[in-house]
């Protein structure tokens, strides 16, 4: 089975305003809104794509109500610990001139309510997938990816880590099977800006030192890079198309990488392709893609 571990779910609000302007009332030209999150979204693509996942997460309040009830219909298993106090964040995206997202910091996660979460953790069998992705709230502790695959180590599980900065490089020394920053955020590991593809792969294969067994460096527009553990470096040029609403293209590539990992045995070509297909398909649409969008796409690579 296939765990997605949701810290930090969050209602996604995603508003169109002509020309915003600070200071003054804006008025929306269209507003949409999702059950979102990174492991949220990366358990609602693979339900679009046909894979069975469990979603793992803290939720609470009206908000949190909302995120349980929205991930049955989106496919998944959810299996949220609620939090007995504040609520599921609400984060704005604003699709203006340019795109600006605000997001929340999240209800406290009390000690016992985080024991719960290593409970669950502990119940994962050889042979599992975990995938840890996003931000955690603010009164976690930093190291808190870290301690779970702390304890998963010796264990044949594989697992998938979409985090930024400390998040991510703190776990690298567990050997995560795979880690998908995108260019900005590698290039922010390592404090610098990188400016071609041989600098992305170049930092790609130093993560690689630290620990990480393969490193997909999604690179928006244009498309992304693996690098993986047998040495390989493979293009992934993405197809050009009208893009509706990024927010959640990684979370999709995270679970088109999956999917066509899973599909194909292990075939790392096939992995890449339908991760960009399943990014690319949900950059074309207003909300995640649907399983027909990313095939669409995927037979075009
Ligand atoms: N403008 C675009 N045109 C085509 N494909 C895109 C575009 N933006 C994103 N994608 C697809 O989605 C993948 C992931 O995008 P990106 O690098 O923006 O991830 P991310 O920064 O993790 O995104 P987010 O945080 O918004 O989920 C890309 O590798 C590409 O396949
Ligand atoms: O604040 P985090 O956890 O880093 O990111 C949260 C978030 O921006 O990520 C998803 C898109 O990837 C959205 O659904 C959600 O609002």
């Amino acid at each position: 089975m296939i765990y997605t571990v949701t810290f930090n779910p969050a209602i996604d609000y995603v508003i169109k305003v002509d020309d915003l302007t600070l200071g003054k009332v804006n008025r929306t030209k269209r507003e949409d809104v999702y059950c979102g999150g990174k492991g949220i979204n990366v358990s609602n693509v693979l339900s679009n794509l046909g894979i069975d996942s469990v979603g793992l997460g803290f939720i609470a309040g009206f908000t949190g109500d909302a995120i349980e009830a929205g991930a049955k219909k989106l496919g998944f298993q959810p299996d949220f610990i609620r939090l007995r106090e504040g609520m599921t964040r609400i984060n704005v995206k604003i699709k203006s001139n340019e795109e600006s997202e605000i997001n929340g910091q999240g209800p406290v996660i009390h000690d016992d309510e985080l024991e719960q979460m290593f409970q669950k953790i502990d119940q994962l069998k050889d042979g599992d997938m975990l995938v840890l992705a996003g931000s955690i709230p603010a009164s976690l502790p930093e190291d808190i990816y870290e301690r779970i695959m702390e304890r998963l180590q010796g264990r044949d599980i594989q697992i998938v880590v979409d985090a930024t900065k400390d998040l991510l490089l703190n776990v690298l020394k567990y050997h995560p099977f795979m880690i998908k920053p995108n260019n900005h955020e590698l290039g922010e590991m390592f404090g610098i800006e990188l400016k071609d593809n041989d600098e992305i792969i170049e930092h790609a294969k130093k993560l690689q030192e630290k620990g990480a067994r393969n490193v997909l460096v999604s690179m928006a527009g244009d498309g992304a890079i693996l690098v993986t553990e047998d040495g390989d470096v493979h293009m992934g040029p993405c197809p050009k198309g009208e893009v509706k609403n990024s927010v959640g293209a990684g979370d999709s590539m995270v679970a088109g990488f999956i999917t066509g990992y899973l599909k194909s045995n292990g075939n790392y070509e096939e992995a890449l392709k339908m991760g960009t297909a399943a990014g690319s398909a949900s950059a074309f649409s207003e909300d995640l893609a649907t399983g027909e969008k990313i095939m669409e796409l995927y037979k075009q690579l």
